[in-house]
């Protein structure tokens, strides 16, 4: 894992933003398309404001959540709602956007669409996660109902979540496909955030999901 620390919290989303804006960039120049993965949640909005803007053929970015909250899409608590708000905007209005989410009644009558969007989307180029006090991070919440499986190797790409916390059912993308992609950045702020973390690194990924992707990942903090 690698740690870093910046003066605010402005100075980290800006120089953030950069980053993920020059890892695509790179990317771009050798494949065809790039898929990109992003958290839902109150912290990543001035990422996405500066992402949305950067100069890059976003005609072949693919954009998709971490995490979703089964909730319709105009919902205050939607993720696609803040990421069509924020991110799939301005410039980045191009890319196409591999929804996590289906109007149906329950993520599981939703299951199997999800899985055979997500999949042609693997491995992922790019993901950006959060994470709560709790140690959670996407929707792989300590105590939910099928943790367990989820973080299993042969887990399919995306399962539904319940418990642990979370206030509505969410799906979510799960262990096999978070660990595998080409460049992981976690973002997170404050004091409870950072101490949170350092716990993690001592515990199991079934006691604190976020330790199962932070062997390979840059965690991004400012108070
Ligand atoms: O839908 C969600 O809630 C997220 O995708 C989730 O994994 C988030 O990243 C963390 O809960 C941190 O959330 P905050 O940024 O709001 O603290």
């Amino acid at each position: 894992m690698e740690f870093v620390e910046y003066a605010d919290r402005e100075m980290m989303m800006v120089t953030l933003a950069d980053r993920l804006s020059s890892e695509l960039k790179s990317y771009l120049l050798h494949q065809d398309h790039a898929s990109l993965a992003v958290p839902g949640g109150t912290t990543p909005g001035p990422i996405f404001d500066t992402l949305s803007g950067a100069a890059l053929d976003w005609s072949r970015i693919h954009v998709m959540l971490t995490d979703e909250r089964w909730v319709p899409e105009d919902h205050e608590r939607s993720n696609t709602r803040l990421l069509r708000q924020r991110l799939l905007t301005g410039r980045a209005e191009e890319a196409q956007y591999v929804p996590l989410y289906e109007p149906t009644e329950t993520p599981e009558d939703a299951m199997e669409t999800l899985a055979a969007r997500i999949g042609p989307e693997l491995p992922l180029s790019l993901l950006l996660l959060g994470m709560g006090d709790d140690m959670h991070t996407a929707s792989l919440f300590p105590g939910a109902d099928r943790l367990d499986d989820a973080l299993r190797s042969d887990a399919p790409p995306v399962m539904a979540m319940r418990g642990g916390g979370a206030p509505e059912p969410r799906v979510t993308l799960t262990g096999p496909v978070l660990r595998g992609a080409m460049s992981t950045h976690v973002l997170i702020t404050g004091p409870s955030k950072r101490e949170a973390l350092e716990r993690a690194r001592h515990l199991k990924p079934s006691e604190a999901p976020v330790a199962a992707i932070l062997g390979d990942a840059t965690v991004h903090w400012a108070e």
